[in-house]
């Protein structure tokens, strides 16, 4: 495979967003806190995946850290406040729960792709992406009760799910770090490659990916929401039934009908079993 060529899709403060072709790539961009992330690093983080989900151009999301010591290490304790994490505009907020809910409905496949820590908040968002590709340097691990903290959302009854409740148990009582190798054990993760070929098989499962039906791979992200998401997952499976609706002339008649002041005529369509 060719090296690629990533350009970049719009400049930010404390992120990186590229894209090469069809995949667009999401880099936490702050090194030197090993990729923790503040209210602004999120709300980018927002804005680049709300421009991924709408650009039709785009097929496929890689969500990574700068560097290769950390994928992220969760909210940045340093700008943490008095009820969330605080950022320029001086409010306390917890933003990176609605950032785990858009990379669950975003009707796209999301791939982590971890190199180095993958902790706290940081470990959850690699929890909610689709697929989770490591490099053999990550860590994986919970701190939340060691500095006073705790995801009871995704990051616990979604990760039951995923690694079974005795293991998400002891990954937050005992807040210990995973091998990558013992996170694939644990089918926490999708796949462990050297640190070096990271990058060349992420975009080679993007690659493949790319070649697959979009609205297939829709609903089946979308069904796996429905069941783990209930009645919100639901909501998003049902959303994406009435889009497909729309485009069908059974929908559009309908539509017409009421436009043009006439009864609509249904039965001109064919029903199947
Ligand atoms: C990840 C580590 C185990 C790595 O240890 P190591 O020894 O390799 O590196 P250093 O500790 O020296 O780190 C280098 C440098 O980075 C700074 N840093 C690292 N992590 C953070 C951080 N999260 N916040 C701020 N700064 C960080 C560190 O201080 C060093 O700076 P120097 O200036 O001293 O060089 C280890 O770093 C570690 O344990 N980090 C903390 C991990 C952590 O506890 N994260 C927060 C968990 S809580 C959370 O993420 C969270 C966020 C949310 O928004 C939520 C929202 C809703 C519900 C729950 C949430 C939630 O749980």
């Amino acid at each position: 495979m060719s090296e690629p060529t990533w350009k970049t899709v719009k400049p930010f403060q404390e992120i990186i967003f590229e894209r090469t072709g069809k995949i667009a790539k999401i880099t936490m961009n702050r090194p030197e806190r090993h990729n923790a992330f503040t209210p602004v690093t999120v709300s980018e983080m927002i804005e680049a995946f709300t421009i991924c989900r709408d650009d039709n151009s785009i097929g496929v999301i890689i969500l990574t850290g700068a560097g290769d010591k950390a994928f992220s290490s969760g909210g940045d304790q340093g700008v943490r406040g008095n009820g969330g994490y605080v950022g320029p505009d001086h409010i306390a907020r917890l933003n990176v729960l609605d950032l785990q809910h858009l990379i669950r409905i975003i009707p796209k496949p999301v791939i982590a792709m971890v190199k180095g820590w993958s902790v706290g908040g940081g470990n959850i968002l690699q929890l909610v992406c689709d697929l989770t590709i490591a490099a053999d340097n990550a860590k994986f691990g919970q701190t939340g009760p060691k500095v006073g903290s705790f995801d009871a959302g995704y990051g616990s009854g979604y990760l039951a799910r995923v690694i079974g409740h005795k293991r998400a148990k002891e990954v937050w009582f005992l807040n210990h770090f995973y091998s990558a190798e013992e996170a694939y054990q644990m089918n926490w993760i999708n796949k462990v490659v050297p640190l070096a070929d990271v990058e060349t098989v992420t975009l080679e499962w993007c690659d493949e990916i790319l070649q697959k039906s979009p609205t297939a791979l829709r609903f089946i992200k979308a069904a796996m929401n429905a069941d783990t998401d209930g009645l919100a997952g639901l909501q998003q499976f049902g959303g994406d039934a009435t889009m497909l609706f729309y485009t069908t002339d059974e929908g559009k008649e309908g539509r017409d009908a009421f436009n043009e002041k006439r009864k609509p005529d249904f039965g001109q369509f064919p029903t199947f079993p």
